[in-house]
């Protein structure tokens, strides 16, 4: 998978050489590249924003830098492949594990990074009809304000790398996790059997691993249902079966 990062701090992804990405980009699984959307503008300050038409507080992305960006960025990406322009944005839909996934079987994400009051309309809206792009996605982590995209693309880049074939070293480890099947996780534990006064449920020990499936599931529905009960009403009923709820 190619990734491309489009803003204006290109030193924010370094933490994307480390880890599990970093491991992913140096076996070739993944290739990163980070732009300065700076390079594209042609003025001695090197100006990327300015004052919003219609007035407000704050300033705009301005359009040009951003169009020359893309222009540069989608002449060179995988050959023959159609982009998926990724735009981190308090306004969009929410990223979720089932979005990951989509994007671990896409070819090639450019991510867009904003900053200030955002990027001029007219971006995504040029963006979303090049024949380059196969769909501009606005794509939101959660209901609070950050102060641009870098922060967002750090996290989608990892929940989707780690999803790449060959990426984690044992893919069994994203068959039980939070949002896999769409359940938090159970709770999990390792030795000491005793600790500070706290045991480790007996039946994880009993070596009975009909009982603890069974106890790993109803401890999933439980959290799921104390802590994210949306969820448990977004479950198809069809994958419950009969004892799951009967408790
Ligand atoms: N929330 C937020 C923001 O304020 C700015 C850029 C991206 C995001 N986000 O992805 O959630």
């Amino acid at each position: 998978m190619r990734v491309d990062v489009i803003g204006i701090f290109p030193e924010y992804l370094a933490p994307l050489d480390l880890s599990i990405v970093g491991r992913a980009r140096t076996s070739g699984l993944l290739d990163v590249v980070a732009h300065d959307l700076r390079d594209w503008t042609h003025d001695v300050h090197r100006t990327v924003d300015d004052t919003p038409y219609g007035g407000g507080a704050g300033m705009v992305m301005k359009p040009e830098p951003w169009g020359e960006a893309l222009d540069a960025v989608l002449a060179g990406g995988p050959p023959g492949a159609r982009a998926r322009l990724v735009v981190p944005t308090p306004g969009g839909r929410p990223f979720t594990q089932e979005l990951a996934e989509s994007y671990a079987a896409l070819p090639w994400l450019v991510f867009a990074c904003g900053r200030y009051e955002g990027i001029d309309a007219r971006v995504a809206a040029h963006a979303a009809a090049r024949a380059e792009i196969d769909a501009v996605d606005e794509v939101s982590l959660g209901d609070y304000v950050l102060a641009g995209g870098e922060v967002a693309v750090l996290v989608i880049v990892e929940a989707v790398a780690r999803l790449l074939p060959g990426v984690l070293g044992n893919p069994a480890s994203l068959t039980e996790e939070s949002h896999t099947g769409g359940l938090l996780e159970y709770p999990v534990f390792t030795k000491p059997p005793a600790w500070r006064g706290l045991d480790v449920p007996e039946i994880l020990r009993s070596g009975d691993h009909g009982r603890i499936a069974r106890w790993r599931r109803d401890q999933a529905l439980r959290r799921t249902a104390a802590v994210r009960p949306d969820l448990i009403r977004a479950l198809d009923p069809a994958t419950l079966d009969r004892t799951d709820l009967a408790t």
